[in-house]
């Protein structure tokens, strides 16, 4: 095993992940806006086929983090690579916004709880998937057409209203085009920003349940943001939990939720309990 990849923070990580080399590594992360201090040395490492959950309280720098990871924003010092078939881009914040955009397009697929900063409300659904396919390059109206209604279709959205506009959907609806959306073009990496946060329960377990189905199946490797437990206890493999911009504690889940050791983790569980 190369020790070079071993997650910086101290980390229960998981034994049968830690034998295949990471899908994406951040290093020393450190973002600031002004006097307020988003990250702070933060260290990721995410490995194929896995989910990690990032958990933490409001303004803990989770979609921060997430922002990184799709390559929206800069931090101040840091490093951060994914490993891509027949790629070496080095440090990915060393891109040019242009590249950004087009590795993000083929490999790196987001859900926002927020559906307007993923989709155009007023376009149909099926084109706001296209959209993503025609970034990447496909042109021919027939193959946009039938690999958007493959990606609705695998996100459980119903074809019947594959060219309604998310301007007239449920936010359940929603959540599944953008899902849509993001998986279109089989993205090495998925990341779902607090993706049922401001749903119906009901509607949140279905939308749960999809994503767990596509994990199954797909081996989608996802990074899931969340303040609510529950969630990321139903979904992750592995914990990271954030709090004023640092990684306090991260293991696997089990482990994590059963047996937490530092005192802000403590209180989380235990509140949820
Ligand atoms: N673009 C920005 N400009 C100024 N401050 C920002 C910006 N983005 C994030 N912050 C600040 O950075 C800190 C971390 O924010 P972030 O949104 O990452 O936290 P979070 O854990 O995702 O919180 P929430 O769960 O409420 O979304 C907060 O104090 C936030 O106000």
């Amino acid at each position: 095993m190369n020790l070079d990849m071993t997650p910086m923070v101290p980390a229960l990580a998981a034994p049968r992940l830690m034998q295949v080399e990471p899908l994406l590594t951040m290093q020393a992360i450190s973002k600031s806006y002004g006097e307020v201090q988003a990250l702070r040395h933060v260290d990721v490492t995410v490995y194929p086929g896995e989910v990690l959950g990032i958990v933490g309280e409001s303004g803990s720098g989770k979609s921060t983090l997430l922002r990184m990871m799709n390559l929206e924003d800069t931090p101040d010092q840091g490093d951060y690579r994914l490993r891509l078939p027949d790629r070496d881009d080095g440090n990915l914040f060393d891109l040019t916004r242009y590249q950004r955009r087009m590795l993000c397009a083929r490999h790196v697929g987001i859900v926002y709880q927020n559906p307007h900063l993923g989709l155009l409300m007023r376009h149909s659904s099926s084109g706001n998937v296209a959209e993503r396919l025609l970034i990447a390059g496909e042109r021919s109206f027939e193959v946009l057409r039938s690999k958007a209604r493959e990606a609705l279709d695998a996100s459980e959205f119903p074809l019947s209203r594959m060219d309604a506009r998310p301007i007239e959907l449920s936010g359940g609806m929603q959540q599944r085009v953008q899902l849509a959306k993001a998986i279109a073009l089989e993205p090495a990496l998925l990341l779902l920003d607090e993706p049922t946060t401001g749903l119906d329960v009901s509607v949140q377990a279905l939308v749960l349940d999809t994503l767990k189905r596509l994990q199954r199946d797909r081996r989608i490797t996802m990074v899931l943001v969340s303040h609510d437990l529950g969630v990321i206890r139903t979904m992750a493999d592995r914990v990271m939990v954030m709090r004023h911009g640092e990684v306090v504690e991260q293991g696997l889940a089990d482990q994590v939720f059963q047996d937490p050791q530092h005192p802000y983790t403590q209180q989380l569980v235990h509140a949820k309990l």
